[in-house]
């Protein structure tokens, strides 16, 4: 997969170069391109964003600047990505789908935003457009987005995290719930004892017990997920909780 990430701020994407998803880049698993917007400016201050019209505060980022910019990046087959406060929210399932695609272009806007003809241009040459959040609060800008986005769909991409098993049991996997506690050594720690069943060897009891934690966990903590769950995956014991 080629990802290109478009900003004006490039070094902020350093941390794509760290870890797993920078192992990835080394192994060739990821093509992680990352772009200073003002590489398309034409005027001597390399100029990015202007006054809003309709007056407010703040400048917004010009859409002709992005257009050339984009129009170089997303090729033949990128997948426009735009990390916004006002986007749908991000989940798994976002990054399961864009995961699929072989290319994606993550455009980060900053000040007050993105002029809104960029997305509408794109959509209305029939490229997917997806606007996206990383949550509902406020940040300057897209790039904090952007690495959240590269790392959630990086690490889906086979390869790229060495145990693929570890994939299925995650908070947000495929059982649509909130991941189990976890424990390791040592097995008494301030005076608190890891829950006996761990260590009880009985994988059964242990598959029943994080089951049941991480069905506590999620009516605690995510009431939403455990109303979007299918009847169907609920089990007579887990309705008996
Ligand atoms: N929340 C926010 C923002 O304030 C600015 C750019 C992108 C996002 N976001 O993706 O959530």
């Amino acid at each position: 997969m080629r990802i290109d990430v478009v900003t004006v701020f490039p070094d902020y994407l350093a941390a794509l170069d760290l870890s797993l998803i920078g192992k990835a880049r080394q192994a060739g698993l990821l093509d992680l391109r990352v772009h200073d917007l003002r590489e398309w400016t034409t005027d001597r201050h390399r100029t990015v964003d202007d006054t809003p019209f309709g007056g407010g505060a703040g400048m917004v980022m010009r859409p002709d600047v992005w257009g050339q910019a984009l129009d170089d990046v997303l090729g033949a087959d990128g997948r426009l990505v735009i990390p916004t406060p006002s986007g749908e929210v991000f989940t798994q399932r976002h990054a399961e789908a864009l995961a699929a695609e072989s290319h994606l272009v993550i455009a980060c806007g900053r000040y007050e935003g993105i002029d809104a003809r960029v997305a509408e241009h794109y959509r209305a040459a029939g490229r997917e457009v997806s606007e996206l959040s990383i949550g509902d609060y406020v940040l300057n800008g897209g790039e904090v987005a952007a690495l959240v986005l590269v790392e959630a769909v990086g690490r889906l991409l086979p390869g790229v995290v060495g145990n693929p098993d570890s994939l299925v049991e995650e908070s947000h996997g495929a059982a649509g719930l909130l991941e189990y506690p976890v424990y390791t050594k040592p097995p008494v720690w301030d005076g608190l004892e890891i829950p006996d069943v761990l260590a009880s060897g009985h994988h059964a009891r242990i598959d029943r017990w994080r089951r049941d934690r991480a069905l506590e966990r999620t009516a605690q903590r995510r009431p939403d997920m455990i109303a979007a769950l299918d009847a169907a995956a609920l089990d007579k014991h887990d309705r008996a909780l």
